[in-house]
């Protein structure tokens, strides 16, 4: 039913970077996602399991950005984890004007259920992430799968979907995580251009639904562990992702919250793949560890 496909498999670290595409029925197009599986789930006479981190990138990205820029797999491979990252918008679906701009339509999908006309067919990154994904992958990984142990992070855009997905859903993910979350986008920009487009603006009372400091405010749940790792001298972090708002939310609201800012990175790559063995190891020691 997914009509899943073998797009490329390469040996990294210990362990095999593959990239799958299948067709999307929340987004109704083909889509591809990156799923890095340590070579021990491979062998034939092996029982154990992993656990599944599941990680969105940002504004701009395909799959491929953190496949190639950040080298998570050797640090998966070396903790144990299975780490799936999907693209960031549907693809192809010929809307008018979703090419037009970078942080709008094709490579800014959001992670929000679109309630647009125009968008509302395709633009549904929410429920393919947190629906549609997770159950595409255990049907198809599920016997190298620890049942029920996920994770979600995130970069920027990313980091925002990975927030909302773990706030909106109590229990579906052991632990939160993202690098430079855009954590407040009812107050930027950036997330004002897209829930106009996506939500529309007859529906801003909605929009609070898709923002991480509204919704930790009124989080009931299981701990979620929130980390956020954060370049000090990111020239998104005051206009654009605001974190110091969701910090402030999480405190408010008594949510625990690891906040790391680093001095003197910025927002790129070069700073993901500096954090990447630490952010990666405080999720796998949650994942693996028995509460
Ligand atoms: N338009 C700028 C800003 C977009 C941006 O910084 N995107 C981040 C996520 S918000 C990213 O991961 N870009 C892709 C990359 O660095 O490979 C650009 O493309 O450089």
């Amino acid at each position: 039913m997914y009509d899943l496909r073998e797009e490329s498999s390469s040996k990294c670290w210990g362990g095999y970077q593959k990239v799958y595409s299948h067709f999307s029925k929340e987004l109704n197009c083909r889509m591809n996602f990156g799923i890095y599986l340590p070579e021990f789930l491979l062998n034939s006479n092996n029982k154990e399991k992993a656990p599944v981190l599941y990680y969105l990138s940002g504004l701009t990205c395909t799959e491929q950005n953190f496949i190639i820029k950040s080298g998570f797999q050797r640090y998966a491979s070396e903790l144990k984890l299975i780490v799936v990252n999907p693209d960031t918008s549907p693809r192809g679906c010929n809307i008018e004007g979703e090419d037009t701009d970078w942080d709008f339509g094709t490579g800014a999908g959001f992670y929000v259920d679109s309630l647009t006309e125009k968008f509302k067919n395709n633009y549904r990154m929410y429920s393919y992430v947190t629906k549609e994904l997770i159950q595409l992958v255990e049907d198809n990984f599920g016997d190298f799968i620890i049942k029920g142990c996920r994770a979600i992070s995130g970069h920027s855009m990313g980091g925002h979907g990975a927030l909302i997905s773990a706030l909106k859903n109590p229990g579906l993910f052991k632990c939160a995580a993202a690098f430079a979350p855009i954590s407040n986008p009812i107050n930027c920009l950036w997330g004002k251009k897209c829930f106009s487009g996506y939500l529309g603006e007859e529906n801003k009372n909605l929009w609070a639904n898709y923002d991480a400091s509204e919704l930790v405010a009124k989080y009931k749940g299981p701990d979620l562990k929130i980390r956020i790792d954060q370049g000090a001298d990111d020239p998104y972090l005051n206009d654009q992702l605001k974190v110091d708002n969701f910090v402030k939310a999480c405190q408010k609201s008594n949510v625990p919250i690891n906040y790391y800012l680093h001095e003197g990175f910025d927002h790129g790559y070069f700073f993901v793949s500096t954090f990447i063995p630490d952010h990666f190891s405080h999720i796998s020691k949650i994942l693996y560890s028995k509460n």
